[in-house]
């Protein structure tokens, strides 16, 4: 059996994105566009990674009506999916675009409590998959009840099985997974410098960061820099990546734009795709979901054609 890409998400989530134009606080709107999808990152990775050309097996936790909506619509994708069902609610998270000036405001439920026994049994059915696992990812929040080390747990039962981990997180559940040395990390600024205690600096200072973050193993990250560059620490060196100001423009909804870039890095490095390219080609992933209010991607060749859209440049 050929080996699969497996996603994992602790928290899914029913993402509603209401686009209400001039949106305001403490005023009463009507949405002039709603997306409503099954969401969280490892589901919008596993989504992404289709719209690519790959499978992949959706893993994590479900609960009540929301976890049946999410499950339904995994589904009718055909995407496989290895979910463990709790009591409660799934999460339901709120978006708002305003048309006007592409603000997004969300609001995130915390998700149903996750019991022992239930998380004992997804860590069986993990165990289970990672046998025929060729990389994982694990993303988004742990919801009540998941200890805050699950991921470091995740990770080096990945490594025993000598199987990459790609890792998107938040706080204390990405403190802990970074003493597990995942392959690849996606950060918030903001995080790098909370977590290692220094006062928010600028671009000299977020790379010391990364670098020493880099020094226990980890061989690549992104870190989110303004409003939507990045850079790519890479095993080649670091690079700065920014999008073409008429393409900033064009851009209509935020949401899940990380996800794309980390389906489109894990598909850069599964065909091997030099360094700059496989930058280029994950940035403009992330572009390309950017430009519709409907989340995901609209096809690999639209993404191709917006790769020469991305700026990148060598630090050293
Ligand atoms: O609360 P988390 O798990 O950190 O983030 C949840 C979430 O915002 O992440 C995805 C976008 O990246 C959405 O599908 C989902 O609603």
């Amino acid at each position: 059996m050929d080996k699969t890409i497996v996603t994992v998400t602790m928290n899914p989530a029913v993402d509603i994105q209401y686009v209400v134009p001039d949106f305001r606080p403490g005023r009463w709107f009507r949405a002039s566009e709603v997306d409503r999808s099954a969401g969280g990152k490892g589901i919008n990775v596993s989504i992404i990674l289709q719209q690519l050309g790959y499978e992949s097996a959706a893993m994590g936790f479900l609960a009540g009506f929301s976890g049946e909506y999410i499950r339904d619509t995994l589904r009718r994708l055909k995407l496989t999916t290895n979910f463990v069902n709790v009591i409660g609610e799934s999460r339901t998270d709120v978006y708002i675009v305003d048309e006007v000036g592409h603000i997004e405001t969300g609001v995130a439920e915390a998700g149903p409590y996750i019991s022992d026994e239930a998380l004992h049994r997804f860590m069986k059915n993990f165990d289970r998959i990672l046998s025929r696992a060729r990389l994982v990812y694990l993303g988004g929040s742990l919801p009540p009840g998941v200890p805050q080390d699950a991921y470091k747990d995740l990770i080096l039962r990945c490594k025993e099985a000598k199987v990459p981990v790609f890792v998107d997180a938040f706080g204390p559940a990405l403190t802990a997974a970074l003493e597990g040395v995942p392959r690849v990390v996606k950060f918030d600024h903001r995080f790098l410098f909370s977590t290692l205690g220094y006062p928010m600096g600028d671009l000299d200072d977020v790379l010391e960061l990364v670098s020493k973050i880099h020094d226990s193993g980890v061989e690549w990250s992104v870190t989110t820099y303004r409003a939507v560059g990045n850079i790519f620490y890479t095993p080649e060196g670091i690079y700065l990546v920014d999008i073409e100001r008429e393409e900033k423009e064009q851009m209509v909804s935020l949401l899940a734009i990380g996800d794309a870039l980390m389906a489109g890095l894990m598909v850069a490095l599964l065909e091997n795709m030099d360094v700059e390219k496989a930058i280029r080609f994950a940035q403009a992933c992330s572009l390309e979901d950017t430009l519709h209010v409907k989340k995901g991607i609209r096809g690999r060749d639209m993404v191709e054609s917006l790769m020469p859209k991305i700026l990148v440049e060598k630090l050293d």
